[in-house]
C-alpha cells in the first residue's frame, strides 16, 4: 500500500514537470514560474527516487492511552490524502518518528513492540521484534509466546555485511546515543568525540539530513557546508546524503575550499607545521607589507617636459597614508596613488613656482589639480607608482613568497633556518596546507569589488520586482483559475515561493544550487557547518572555516586520539575556546560498530601509548578472527602481502595500509577489491580486510606516527594482519604469530 502511494506521488510529480517542461515561450515571468516548478519537481521525483529501496523499515506500537497506537517509520513521510491526510508512513526525522530510535527496555518511552522490516525490491524479506515491556506487551495481545529482546539482530546484520567502498545510511538502526546528537537542539558548537568506528561520520550526517528537514527554509538558502579529510573520504560518504533524500549540501576538503584553487601538492610533515600555526598570521601581514615598497634610490620620471624624482620621501609619506586607513592592501591603494601623485605634483610645482620670472604668477589650485589628472594618465609615472603598491591576488603573494628565500627571510625572521627551508617551493600549484593562507592573504589584501557588488545589487534588486510582478499576476489570476475547476490541489506559484525565493532561482546567469553558488564564492556563510574528522583541522584552517560560519552553528566531529596532520589538535578546547569561548557542548560516542573486539585489544595498547587517559570505546561484536603478525624478510615482503591478500574472502574490499616511502613497491596490487594507500588516505574510511606493512616505520615517519599507526589498526570491519620484515613496534607485541596460527 504504501508502494502504491509512493508510485502515485512519483507519478503526480512526472506529470507535473513533463507538463511544465513541454510549456515553451511566454513572458520572462511565465519561464521563471516554469523554472521553480521545474526544480520542485525535480526534487520530489529525486526524494521518491532515493526512498525506493527500504520505504518503510520500522513499526511501532504503542502502549495503551496513545491515540495512534501503530507508527510506520520510513525514510519519506506519506500522508493518505483520501482519508483526511492521515499519516500512513512517518519521515524517520520526524518528532512522532522518535521513539523508535530512543526507546530502550529501561525507558520504553510508551513503546511496547519495536519492530524493524528489512525489504529487497519491494518484498519483506525479516522482521525483528523486539518486546520493551514484555508484559504489557503480553497483555496488548501483541505475541504471546514473547521471549525477550531480539532488537540487536538487525544492527549485527548491517554491521557484518561485506563492505562495497561507499557508506550506506543507518537510519534503521540509528542507535539511542545517536539520535541524542543527530536531533540535538545545541545552537553553538557542537562537538562529537568518539573513538574509531563509533559512527561519528554516519552520524554527522545523519545530523545534515535531521536539518536540513527541520529547518528546511533557513539552511535551504543559506546551505550545509560539511568539511572531510581528503578528495577519497568524500567520494566514500558521498552517496549517503542523496540516498536520504537530501542534495543542497556542499562537500568539500579543506584544500578545495578557497574557490579556484585545487590542492595538488604535498607538504612535508615542518612545512604543514608551520604553515598550520598561527604564527602564519604575522608571516603573510609581513609579507604583504613586504609588497609595500620604497626605492632604495630616487627614481626619475619624464612627466610631459620634466623631470620628475620619485624619491623616499614621497613614497614614505604615501605608504604612511595608506597605512594608517587599516585598509586591507588592495582597498589602501589607492590612498597609496593619491598621496604619491600629489608628492609629485607638488614637487613639480614648487620646481615650476622657483623658475617663475618677474611678471608671471604661481601655479593656482587648480592648475595643480590638472597636473594631478595628467599623471594619474601617465603611463610611466603610474607604472613606477604601481611597482611600490601593486594590485595583488592572494596566489600571487604566495606563490611570490615560497618561492624566494629572500621574501621568507624578511617575512618570517622568528622561524629557523630549516622551517624556512621547508617552505621553500619550486613546483606551481598548492597543497591543502595554503589554502588557509589563501584565504588569509585574502583578507589582507581585499578585494576591491565595490563596483561589481553595486551593479549585482542593482541587477538583484530588479530581479526581486520582475519577481514580485509574476507573482501578482498569478495570485491575481488564482481565482480564476480555481473557478476554471483547475485541480485544486495543484499548488500555485505563491503557496510555494516568495518573491526574493522566485528571483534567486531565476537568477539568469546561473542556474546553481545553493551549494554551487556558495562553493564558487568565497564570502558565502552557511546556515551550519559540519566537519568530520575535525582533530586535522590547524589553527589556520580553523580560522579559514570560522569565517564562513558567523553564526557558529557547528557540528565537529573527530577524535583527539586519531590526530595524524602534524598541525591538527589534540584538544577541542584549545581549538574552539578563541571562538566561542565556553559556549561549546562536548558530546561522546562510546559504541564501537566497526571494530571487532579481537582488534580494539591490539588498539588499546596502542591507544595507551598516545594517551594513558583515553579509553577505546566497546566493541559491539567479536569476529572470531584473531589479528595477527608475520616476520618475513626484505625480499619477501612484497610476495608475502600479496599471498594473504589472495587468502581475504570475497565478496569483500580489503587494504594494504603502507609507509609512505614504500607505497611505490605495493601500487601494483591494486585492484577494484584492494587498495593501496598509506594511512593519511584511508582516513575515515573502513574495509573488511586491512593489512598492515611495516609498521615501525608508519610510526617513525611522521611526528603523529602512533596515530597513524591507531587509525591504521582500526580500520577493520573482519580482519587484520601485520606483514614486516624489521621489528614490530612494542605496542603491537599482543600479536598472534601468523606461522603458529596456521599451524
Ligand atoms: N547505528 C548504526 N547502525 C548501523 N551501522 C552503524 C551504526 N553506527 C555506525 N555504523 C557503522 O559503523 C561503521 C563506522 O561508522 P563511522 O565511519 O561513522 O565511524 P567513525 O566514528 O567516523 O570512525 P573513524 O573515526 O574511525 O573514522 C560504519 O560502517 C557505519 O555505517
Amino acid at each position: 500500500m504504501l508502494y502504491d502511494q509512493l508510485d502515485a506521488l512519483r507519478k503526480y510529480a512526472q506529470n507535473r514537470l513533463s507538463t511544465v517542461l513541454l510549456e515553451t515561450g511566454g513572458t520572462p515571468q511565465a519561464r521563471s514560474e516554469r523554472e521553480s516548478f521545474t526544480h520542485l519537481y525535480t526534487d520530489d521525483i529525486a526524494k521518491y527516487d532515493a526512498a525506493e529501496n527500504g520505504l518503510c523499515f520500522g513499526r511501532i506500537d504503542l502502549g495503551p492511552g496513545d491515540d495512534a497506537p501503530v507508527r510506520y517509520v520510513g525514510r519519506v513521510g506519506i500522508l493518505d490524502e483520501a482519508n483526511d491526510y492521515e499519516t500512513l508512513l512517518l519521515d524517520w526525522r520526524a518528532p512522532m518518528a522518535r521513539p523508535f530510535y530512543l526507546a530502550t527496555p529501561a525507558a520504553p518511552e510508551n513503546v511496547l513492540r519495536r519492530r524493524h522490516i528489512r525489504s529487497r525490491s519491494r518484498r519483506v524479506t525479516s522482521l525483528a521484534d523486539e518486546y520493551l515491556d514484555l508484559a504489557a506487551a503480553r497483555e496488548a495481545g501483541l505475541e504471546s509466546d514473547a521471549t525477550g529482546v531480539a532488537g540487536e539482530s538487525a544492527l549485527l546484520s548491517a554491521l557484518d555485511a561485506a563492505r562495497t567502498g561507499q557508506m550506506n545510511d543507518i537510519v534503521e538502526t540509528i542507535q539511542s546515543e545517536q539520535d541524542a546528537i543527530i536531533r540535538s537542539e545545541h545552537r553553538s558548537v557542537l562537538v562529537v568525540q568518539g573513538g574509531p568506528g563509533t559512527g561519528k561520520t554516519a552520524v554527522a550526517l545523519h545530523r545534515a539530513a535531521y536539518l536540513l528537514y527541520t529547518y528546511r527554509q533557513q539552511l535551504a538558502k543559506s546551505g550545509v557546508l560539511i568539511i572531510g579529510p581528503n578528495a577519497t573520504f568524500l567520494d566514500y560518504i558521498g552517496q549517503v546524503l542523496p540516498s536520504l533524500g537530501e542534495t543542497g549540501v556542499l562537500l568539500s576538503t579543506i584544500g578545495n575550499l578557497y574557490p579556484g584553487v585545487r590542492a595538488t601538492l604535498d607538504e612535508s610533515p615542518t612545512a604543514a607545521q608551520v604553515k598550520g600555526s598561527t604564527a602564519m598570521v604575522q608571516i603573510l601581514t609581513k609579507a604583504v607589507r613586504d609588497r609595500q615598497e620604497v626605492p632604495s634610490a630616487p627614481q626619475t620620471l619624464r612627466f610631459d617636459t620634466y623631470d620628475i624624482v620619485l624619491d623616499r620621501k614621497i613614497v614614505t609619506r604615501a605608504r604612511g597614508r595608506a597605512r594608517s586607513s587599516r585598509r586591507p592592501h588592495n582597498l589602501a591603494r589607492p590612498l597609496f596613488v593619491a598621496s604619491a601623485i600629489d608628492g609629485l605634483a607638488q614637487q613639480l610645482a614648487a620646481r615650476l613656482g622657483e623658475n617663475v620670472v618677474d611678471g608671471g604668477s604661481l601655479l593656482s589650485r587648480d592648475d595643480i589639480a590638472d597636473m594631478r589628472d595628467e599623471m594619474k594618465e601617465d603611463a610611466d609615472v603610474m607604472s613606477a607608482i604601481d611597482a611600490l603598491w601593486p594590485d595583488l591576488t592572494p596566489q600571487q603573494v604566495l606563490r611570490d613568497l615560497l618561492s624566494s628565500p629572500e621574501r621568507i627571510l624578511s617575512a618570517a625572521p622568528d622561524l629557523t633556518a630549516a622551517e624556512r627551508e621547508s617552505l621553500l617551493r619550486t613546483e606551481r600549484g598548492f597543497s591543502s596546507a595554503d589554502a588557509p593562507l589563501l584565504d588569509e592573504l585574502a583578507e589582507l589584501l581585499g578585494i576591491d569589488d565595490a563596483a561589481e557588488r553595486e551593479q549585482a545589487n542593482r541587477q538583484w534588486r530588479n530581479q526581486i520586482a520582475d519577481a514580485q510582478g509574476a507573482l501578482d499576476i498569478l495570485t491575481g489570476s488564482a481565482p480564476q483559475d480555481l473557478e476554471d475547476e483547475l485541480d485544486p490541489e495543484i499548488l500555485m506559484a505563491y503557496d510555494l515561493i516568495d518573491a526574493s525565493q522566485l528571483a534567486s532561482r531565476q537568477d539568469a546567469g546561473a542556474r546553481l544550487t545553493t551549494a554551487e553558488r556558495a562553493a564558487s564564492d568565497r564570502t558565502w556563510t552557511y546556515g551550519h557547518v559540519i566537519v568530520d574528522e575535525a582533530q586535522e583541522l590547524s589553527d589556520m584552517a580553523w580560522r579559514m572555516v570560522m569565517r564562513r560560519i558567523p553564526n557558529r552553528w557547528m557540528t565537529l566531529v573527530g577524535d583527539v586520539a586519531q590526530t595524524g596532520d602534524p598541525a591538527g589538535t589534540t584538544s577541542w578546547a584549545e581549538v574552539l575556546e578563541p571562538y566561542v569561548a565556553q559556549r561549546w557542548k562536548r558530546t561522546e560516542l562510546t559504541v564501537n560498530y566497526r571494530t571487532p573486539s579481537e582488534i580494539m585489544t591490539i588498539a588499546r595498547d596502542v591507544l595507551a601509548a598516545i594517551d594513558p587517559v583515553q579509553s577505546v570505546p566497546r566493541s559491539v561484536r567479536d569476529s572470531g578472527n584473531e589479528p595477527w603478525a608475520q616476520y618475513v624478510t626484505d625480499d619477501t615482503l612484497v610476495p608475502t602481502v600479496s599471498d594473504r591478500l589472495a587468502e581475504h574472502p570475497r565478496p569483500g574490499i580489503s587494504v594494504v595500509l603502507v609507509p609512505h616511502a614504500m607505497l611505490e613497491q605495493f601500487v601494483h596490487l591494486r585492484s577494484n577489491v584492494v587498495t593501496v594507500s598509506t594511512v593519511k588516505d584511508a582516513k575515515g574510511l573502513e574495509f573488511d580486510s586491512v593489512l598492515i606493512v611495516e609498521p615501525s616505520d608508519i610510526v617513525t615517519e611522521s611526528p603523529r606516527g602512533m596515530g597513524d599507526l591507531y587509525v591504521a589498526l582500526t580500520r577493520a570491519t573482519q580482519r587484520l594482519g601485520v606483514v614486516h620484515a624489521r621489528e614490530l613496534p612494542a605496542e603491537l607485541s599482543g600479536l598472534a604469530a601468523f606461522d603458529v596460527l596456521v599451524q
